[in-house]
């Protein structure tokens, strides 16, 4: 039987990896060396650092993180160490995108800005960002796409540096991996004179790294001048972020952009499936096995609404970022900041995908269907056709 240790806000780790052993559940942000030491696989999120430190002298063959980003993980080392590793690539890349979304509309209907007024940059197109532009642009949303590795990679010359993307757009959204060196580093993309660079009224959303940004130039920009929309889901030094940062920017999320139970469950099964291939084991648990609780499986509009509002209407039904944005602050006060940020997280709410969300329409209209398919829900066309 092996020993399998794992940060205990994986879910579904009992049913998906129960039959393979002894499962020890321990806090992320804490985990140590001496914790580790007779346990064959580690299972962790984005908030423990693994690398020689916490693992050289255990018996830990393979490490899998339930998560897309892996800055927190020396990936090098463990590949010198002969060490099995497994991220989970993609799997709340959809959720991110309805967090954006759920921002747009916000943004859109405080400013009275048409949805489709506003061109949205795209920095970072890997997963989350060039499904975020499927997405933006089945909505008739312009979107400019900023990612110099894939440029340079696949030659793309539809592709713009940083610079014109900041210069060209109304909305900068943030989705790139935290990557200290190489030819294209993303500690601080978001440096002192790209954020002087951004213009009034500006959109920025982060939900990347909160490395990406700097924390203190965006500071003093938004001291200096309140003329940014800024909403941000990742910090530079979670979960003790920077409190003036907080009351400055206009919606604060405690990276909470991919927490969908959908998304979280993609996860658990990804890095189950390659801990299987790993140790050559069959994989006798799917996703598909195990039904995410729902309390809200569709909205059913009984006659034609206009599609903006019916859009609106779905989006804050499923997913409301504004809902995140009030439990924070609710946390924050109660237990502070960083205590606050982690528990909001440990006890984050009940959230499902967009696509879960079956939208019914009885009045078959055209432009009605189009944007509640473009957004990502599912249609059920029922009644009446028009
Ligand atoms: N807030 C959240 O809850 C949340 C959820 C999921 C992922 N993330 C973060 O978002 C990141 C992106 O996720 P993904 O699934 O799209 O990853 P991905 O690896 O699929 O794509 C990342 C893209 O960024 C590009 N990129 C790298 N360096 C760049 C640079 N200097 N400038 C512009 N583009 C650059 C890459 O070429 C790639 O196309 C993850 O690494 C993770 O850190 C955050
Ligand atoms: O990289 C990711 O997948 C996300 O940032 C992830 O949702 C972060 O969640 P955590 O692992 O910190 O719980």
């Amino acid at each position: 039987m092996m020993r399998i240790v794992a940060d205990e806000n994986i879910p579904l780790i009992d049913e998906f990896f129960g039959d393979h052993g002894e499962v020890i559940r321990l806090p992320g942000r804490s985990m140590t060396r001496d914790q580790l030491l007779d346990a064959d696989v580690l299972l962790v999120r984005s908030v423990t650092r693994v690398d020689a430190t916490l693992l050289a002298g255990t018996r830990v063959k393979f490490v899998g993180t339930a998560t897309i980003g892996v800055d927190h993980v020396d990936v090098d080392w463990l590949h010198e160490q002969g060490i099995g590793f497994a991220s989970a690539p993609g799997s709340n890349a959809e959720s991110v995108v309805d967090y954006v979304l759920s921002g747009l509309l916000l943004m859109s209907e405080q400013d009275g800005e048409a949805l489709t007024g506003r061109t949205v940059g795209i920095v970072g197109a890997g997963n989350v960002g060039s499904r975020l532009q499927a997405r933006l642009e089945a909505l008739d949303i312009p979107c400019l796409i900023c990612d110099p590795p894939r440029a340079d990679a696949e030659e793309r010359e539809d592709f713009v540096d940083l610079d014109t993307l900041i210069e060209r757009t109304d909305v900068l959204c943030l989705h790139t991996p935290l990557v200290r060196d190489g030819a294209h580093p993303t500690h601080h993309l978001l440096d002192e004179r790209r954020i002087a660079a951004l213009r009034s009224g500006q959109i920025l959303i982060s939900a990347g790294r909160g490395e990406c940004v700097d924390t203190g130039a965006l500071c003093r920009r938004l001291e200096a001048h309140r003329d940014l929309r800024v909403i941000l889901d990742v910090w530079e030094g979670e979960p003790t972020i920077d409190e003036a940062l907080y009351r400055l920017v206009d919606i604060a999320t405690p990276h909470v952009a991919g927490y969908s139970v959908d998304g979280k469950m993609a996860g658990t099964d990804m890095i189950h499936q390659a801990m299987s291939r790993h140790f050559g084991l069959p994989v006798r648990k799917r996703l598909g096995q195990l039904k995410p609780e729902s309390w809200l499986r569709r909205i059913t509009l009984t006659g034609w609404a206009p599609p903006l509002e019916a859009l609106m209407l779905c989006a804050r039904a499923c997913y409301d970022i504004r809902r995140d944005a009030m439990l924070l602050e609710r946390y924050r006060r109660h237990y502070g900041m960083a205590e606050g940020f982690d528990r909001m997280r440990r006890e984050y709410p009940l959230r499902r995908e967009f696509s879960t969300l079956r939208v019914s329409l009885k009045h078959n209209a055209g432009e009605l269907r189009d944007i509640i398919v473009s957004a990502g829900f599912s249609l059920r066309l029922a009644g009446k056709q028009g």
